[in-house]
């Protein structure tokens, strides 16, 4: 599902360019739960970002899928999300002008689905949040608004789910239910995990860890 050979990023900044990452080669097999553990800066966020074909990388080759990210353009890397990803990110991201049902509708409608609502309103159940679905984020507690972001994430039944310290705002005990939740949709699905992580704990939920540090995967 994952590929990557030699992969390097480099950022400009003002001081001079900053090595993030220096040779990264992985491969995950579809259905295969990851945990990328690293302190912090150790560029694991860059690493999703790359694979999610929302930054470019300056070295080396990301396949995904079989697709090869380099080799499309900005619109094609659109649609390529829309098709085969789900992302979870630390902060939910949700759109506070739009109820928990039309959050998660919106990347079905994007993708030409007509049954968008009765998708969304189905994958809100399974999230447990079917009692919710008119409410806005602003109207829903933290962990409730994970969940609605988890339910966007999994509505378009994606091959590949990346998550970025999903329960990084959450308490202890809400984050429990959350990465509970994410680990029986991807079982599911038999949806590939990459999962960000700074806790040893939940990272070794996952079938496999890897440990980023300067810029290298080091274990
Ligand atoms: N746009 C940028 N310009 C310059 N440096 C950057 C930029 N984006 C990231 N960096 C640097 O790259 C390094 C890796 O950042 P990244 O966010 O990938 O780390 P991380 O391991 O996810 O950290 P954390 O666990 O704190 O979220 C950091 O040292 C950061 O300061």
């Amino acid at each position: 599902m994952i590929r990557l050979r030699d992969l390097r990023l480099t950022i400009p900044a003002a001081s001079g360019p900053v090595n993030i990452l220096l040779g990264i080669d992985l491969d995950v097999a579809a259905g295969q739960t990851i945990s990328v553990l690293g302190a912090s800066g150790s560029g694991k966020t860059s690493l999703l970002m790359l694979i999610a074909g929302l930054e470019r990388a300056t070295g080396g080759t990301i396949e995904v899928a079989g697709q090869n990210i380099a080799a499309l353009d900005e619109d094609a890397r659109a649609r390529f999300r829309l098709a085969t990803l789900g992302i979870v990110f630390q902060a939910f991201h949700l759109i506070p002008s739009m109820t928990a049902l039309e959050n998660v509708a919106v990347p079905l409608e994007l993708a030409g689905r007509r049954d968008a609502h009765d998708i969304a309103a189905e994958a809100l159940r399974r999230v447990e949040l079917g009692h919710r679905l008119g409410h806005r984020p602003a109207q829903l507690s933290g962990g409730e608004q994970q969940r609605v972001a988890l339910a966007r994430a999994f509505a378009p039944t994606p091959r590949l789910l990346l998550a970025d310290e999903p329960t990084g705002n959450l308490d202890l005990e809400t984050g429990q239910t959350v990465m509970d939740l994410l680990f029986a949709l991807c079982r599911t699905h038999g949806t590939t995990l990459l999962l960000i992580s700074h806790d040893p704990v939940l990272a070794a939920r996952c079938d496999r860890i890897v440990t980023l540090r300067n810029g290298v995967i080091a274990s």
